[in-house]
């Protein structure tokens, strides 16, 4: 595949690596430097994103634009998303964003639902999410702790949203904490005076959030519409 990387910084480059291990070419690489560009007539067969909150929406709708499929990982936009849903169907475009793009995350959110599920109505327990990065991220909390408070309101009703820091009774408290080289740790916790429950993710390293986004470009190269993580590792979830 020809890949069109929009934002080269340490996402772009993990992803650079794993695209050519994979066999691709990167033939295009936007970056902050680069004011105006353009993605036609170069052969472009997927465009993927991982730039800055402020840029990801030009970047993802300039794809639609010109047709080429975009895979999406930038978080901090998500209030333009169902903008950005409406202009890929209105372009028959194809896209598929995701706070996380690993598949150990994909799993923890499939665990983060069940266990919510079976959490909704014991009411001694109390839960929070933590969420741990690097200093260098721009946005708090990060994409990937939103994505699991909102798979726990979807299932409880007392729950009507997430808070940073100090919550409501009604909300889920969401804490951020920043310490160097930390490449994303989530901790989902139920704390009762009788006991506690905490699932937790600790990615290593940023390969396998590059190699979901690689892998997630391949599957929708062909493909029309929006689309989600969990479609493309569908056989893993049946
Ligand atoms: N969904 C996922 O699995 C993951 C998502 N992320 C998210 O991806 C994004 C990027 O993360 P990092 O690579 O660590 O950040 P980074 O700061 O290293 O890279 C962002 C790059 O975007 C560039 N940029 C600025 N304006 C731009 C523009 N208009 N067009 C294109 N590029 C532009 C910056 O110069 C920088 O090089 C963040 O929003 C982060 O939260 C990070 C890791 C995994
Ligand atoms: O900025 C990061 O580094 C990460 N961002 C994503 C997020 O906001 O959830 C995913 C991952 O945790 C790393």
């Amino acid at each position: 595949m020809k890949i069109a990387l929009l934002g080269y910084g340490r996402m772009g480059q993990a992803i650079e690596s794993i695209a050519i291990e994979r066999g691709h070419e990167i033939i295009l690489k936007i970056d902050k430097n680069i004011e105006s560009y353009s993605l036609e007539e170069i052969g472009i067969d997927v465009a993927i994103d991982f730039s800055i909150p402020d840029a990801a929406f030009k970047n993802i709708t300039s794809c639609f634009k010109a047709g080429i499929p975009v895979v999406s990982g930038t978080t901090g936009w998500l209030d333009k998303y169902d903008e950005a849903v409406e202009m890929c169907n209105d372009n028959d475009a194809a896209f598929i964003y995701a706070s996380n793009f690993s598949l150990g995350v994909n799993i923890f959110f499939e665990l983060n639902k069940k266990l919510a599920g079976m959490m909704k109505n014991l009411e001694e327990y109390g839960v929070e999410i933590e969420e741990i990065h690097h200093t260098k991220k721009l946005d708090a909390p990060s994409g990937t702790a939103i994505s699991l408070a909102e798979q726990i309101i979807d299932v409880n009703e007392r729950k009507k949203g997430w808070h940073l820091e100090t919550a409501n009774d009604n909300e889920i408290p969401v804490f951020a904490k920043r310490i160097e080289d930390v490449p994303g740790t989530h901790t989902v916790s139920y704390t009762s005076r009788i006991d506690d429950i905490e699932i937790m993710h600790t990615a290593h390293s940023r390969e396998g959030f590059a190699k979901g986004a690689v892998v997630a470009a391949e599957w929708l190269k062909d493909k029309k519409g929006v689309h989600t993580m969990k479609d493309v590792l569908s056989s893993l979830f049946e």
